[in-house]
């Protein structure tokens, strides 16, 4: 059993911040939160002052994964099977926790190197969550939403989420042709309702920004069609466009951030019941829709070269592309 309850927050540092800003608050529609760095945006989703900061940065890299245990019990459980396992981590300091807006926690690194922050007693902010579209952003026992990494190092980071840390695996996705030994997989894993908190992708390069991507969710198809025009309004790149996933059978689009990761912002993920659940491998990643731009560069690109597309294969470094 896990003490990871969910996804709490997302620290990232941008070298774009006024883009960022209208990503965050214009076209996603974020309300606006609070926090002691000066210099940086607070996008605020729920009743804590802040879930996802962008600070000021020379380079576009996530800065913190802070995930949530209950109480203070729950950390020094956690805590402890880090020290059996001799995986470094550093206890928070006083004045740390109180810039995260937390009662405490720790901070480590997994075996990908993305730098992690187990915590626990977030501080509320119980005044009216002001969101752009009347939307409701779907937090609560589901954590803020779920996070996309690549790992140059994946067996050890599937060995760490799901043993260390008690992650449940939530199914899979072959990204390699079968036959392609061993085959290449994006898994999925899960510590809540939520069909997934994290997912892990295999890749080569492990360079930054260190996230392929972060997905919200919000209470209404129409704040997705809302954002989704406003994506187009202002000019940002959609990633993939609007589609429904086979695990989760969330409805999303994604677009490109200032940074060059992306965000998934959907709808209608359904809830996963653990007494009846297994692990399954889709062999589609959406029902209808998701086109992807970078399969559409690919092509391009083969298009150009005059090389035939039936030997397409989804491969982390053109999905990373
Ligand atoms: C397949 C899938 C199910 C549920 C999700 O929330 C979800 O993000 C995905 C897609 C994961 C993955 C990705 O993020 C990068 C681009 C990928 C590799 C694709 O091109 C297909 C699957 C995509
Ligand atoms: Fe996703």
């Amino acid at each position: 059993m896990t003490e990871i309850k969910g996804l709490g927050y997302v620290r990232v540092q941008a070298t774009d911040i006024d883009r960022w800003r209208t990503l965050g608050f214009d076209v996603l529609g974020f309300a606006s939160g609070s926090g002691v760095e000066g210099d940086a945006l607070h996008f605020r989703m729920d009743e804590r002052q802040c879930r996802f900061t962008v600070e000021r940065g020379d380079v576009d890299r996530v800065t913190a994964v802070g995930w949530e245990v209950r109480d203070v019990q729950a950390l020094r459980q956690v805590a402890a099977v880090l020290d059996a396992e001799a995986h470094p981590y550093e206890p928070m300091s006083q004045e740390l926790a109180d810039d995260r807006r937390v009662e405490g926690g720790l901070c480590l690194k997994d075996p990908g190197g993305t730098p992690l922050e187990i915590f626990f007693g977030p501080v509320l902010d119980h005044s009216p969550v002001l969101t752009k579209y009347g939307q409701r952003f779907i937090t609560g026992g589901q954590g803020m939403g779920h996070v996309v990494m690549p790992t140059t190092n994946f067996d050890e980071s599937f060995r760490f989420y799901t043993e260390t840390l008690g992650f449940l695996s939530r199914g899979a996705f072959r990204m390699s042709p079968v036959g392609v030994n061993p085959p290449l997989r994006i898994r999925f894993l899960g510590v809540n309702q939520r069909h997934h908190s994290l997912a892990l992708m295999p890749t080569t390069e492990g360079r930054d920004p260190g996230v392929i991507h972060v997905m919200v969710e919000v209470d209404s198809l129409d704040a997705v069609g809302r954002a989704y025009d406003q994506v187009n309004a202002h000019d940002f790149p959609v990633s993939s466009t609007l589609g429904r996933h086979t695990n989760d059978k969330m409805i999303s689009f994604y677009v490109r951030v200032p940074g060059g990761w992306d965000i998934e912002f959907g709808t209608e993920g359904k809830l996963v019941d653990e007494s009846y659940y297994t692990a399954e491998e889709i062999t589609k990643d959406s029902y209808w829709g998701h086109e992807w731009l970078w399969a559409k560069e690919v092509a391009a690109i083969r298009e150009a070269a005059g090389v035939g597309d039936n030997e397409a294969a989804v491969t982390s470094s053109s999905a990373t592309a």
